[in-house]
């Protein structure tokens, strides 16, 4: 018979992307033991601090992924591992489905098997869909409105049904407007074709883009474009490691927002980049995105109340700040060779 409490690993999948590498870096920071499983379909091998045994290989990889829970004597999942492109999953949907939804019931079955009862689950504000009013707490209605959304939803249910049935306990994290880089600059991030907001300010303020094109201004919203909660990476991390210790200590399964509650639009989050910039960039009135609601704002009193976590970037410059750094060194690197 296994002995469970010294299976104290934690299994990262997605841990070379973008968010999975900040949790990685908040786990090596409490001292924590760390496994990797990522494709590197979309994160990179550098992302992975050295001392972390990073396994490339996918997600969906039964064997893979019971010999790597066996081997490193894993007693936490942390799946982050997925396609994450909302246009392209109405393009695609069934790649999303296979990454998000299949793959997810791939590993959850895996730990069924290798008896790994605690799990962390990205998922994301796009399952509440068009919200009917904000800020958004978690008994909102979840209709998603993209397959995106309906495959990470997808998994939700199944990780409450193994609950259920199985005792495996999750923590599901629902995501709102991931952004900013880690402050001593170890991560950050690193998108081959970038969507948010930020990252393309980011881009555009370090001349790899003539210009930023905001999509839509006639929103009913202040100044009529559309206001988001965004969250800084590092303290989203923090969140993943509040997590854990409330799963380990016994806690139940959660569904709990991530977000700060304070919503910015996209103009106030355009003036805060040319403010840490000090000059101004080139943007553009486009025509709206299809599929944007006007406003998404985290309602965070559960979070609050059911994690030890206390948010310590809460600020938009802090956000721009550390995004700003980071994409120039990604410049300088580029430049360098
Ligand atoms: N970025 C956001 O704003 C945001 C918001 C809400 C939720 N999320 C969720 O957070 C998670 C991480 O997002 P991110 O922004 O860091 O994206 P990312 O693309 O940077 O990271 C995803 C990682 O998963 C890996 N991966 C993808 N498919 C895999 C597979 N089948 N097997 C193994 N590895 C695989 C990729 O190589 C990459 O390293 C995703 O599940 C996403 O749905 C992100
Ligand atoms: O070049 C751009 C890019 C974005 N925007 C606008 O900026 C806002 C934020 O857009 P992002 O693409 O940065 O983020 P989304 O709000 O669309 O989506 C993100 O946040 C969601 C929850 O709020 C989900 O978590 C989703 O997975 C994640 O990508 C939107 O109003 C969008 O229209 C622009 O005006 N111009």
């Amino acid at each position: 018979m296994a002995d469970l409490t010294s299976r104290n690993t934690v299994l990262v999948t997605g841990g070379a992307g973008y968010i999975g590498s900040h949790v990685v870096l908040a786990l090596r920071d409490g001292g924590r033991p760390v496994v990797v499983v990522d494709d590197l379909s979309s994160g990179r091998r550098a992302a992975v601090p050295p001392e972390v045994a990073l396994v490339e290989g996918d997600v969906g990889d039964r064997d893979l992924i019971a010999h790597v829970l066996a081997e490193h004597r894993v007693g936490t999942v942390m799946h982050f591992a997925g396609s994450i492109v909302v246009p392209e999953s109405v393009e695609k949907p069934l790649d999303y489905y296979r990454n998000n939804t299949a793959n997810s019931l791939a590993l959850i079955e895996a730990c069924h098997r290798a008896g790994v009862e605690r799990f962390v689950f990205s998922s994301t504000a796009a399952v509440y869909g068009m919200a009917e009013s904000t800020p958004i707490d978690e008994e909102a209605p979840t209709r998603p409105i993209n397959p995106y959304g309906r495959s990470k939803l997808m998994t939700e249910w199944m990780l409450a049904d193994a609950a259920a049935a199985h005792g495996l306990r999750a923590v599901v994290l629902r995501y709102f407007n991931v952004a900013g880089a880690d402050p001593q600059g170890r991560s950050g991030q690193c998108t081959r074709v970038a969507t948010h907001l930020l990252k393309i300010a980011a881009q555009a303020a370090t001349g790899q883009r003539p210009e930023i094109q905001i999509y839509g201004d006639d929103y009913p919203t202040p100044d009529g474009t559309c206001v988001r909660d965004y969250i800084h990476v590092s303290d989203l991390a923090a969140a993943h490691v509040a997590a854990l210790v409330h799963l380990e200590a016994g806690g139940d399964s959660r569904t709990l927002n991530c977000g700060y509650g304070r919503g910015y639009s996209v103009r106030e989050v355009l003036d805060m980049v040319e403010t840490v910039l000090g000059r101004p960039l080139p943007t553009r009135i486009g025509p709206r995105r299809a599929g944007d609601p006007p406003a998404l704002v985290a309602a965070t009193a559960r979070i609050g109340r059911e994690l030890d976590w206390t948010p310590r970037h809460a600020d938009l410059r802090t956000i721009v700040e550390t995004a700003l750094a980071w994409e120039r060194r990604l410049v300088a690197d580029a430049v360098a060779g």
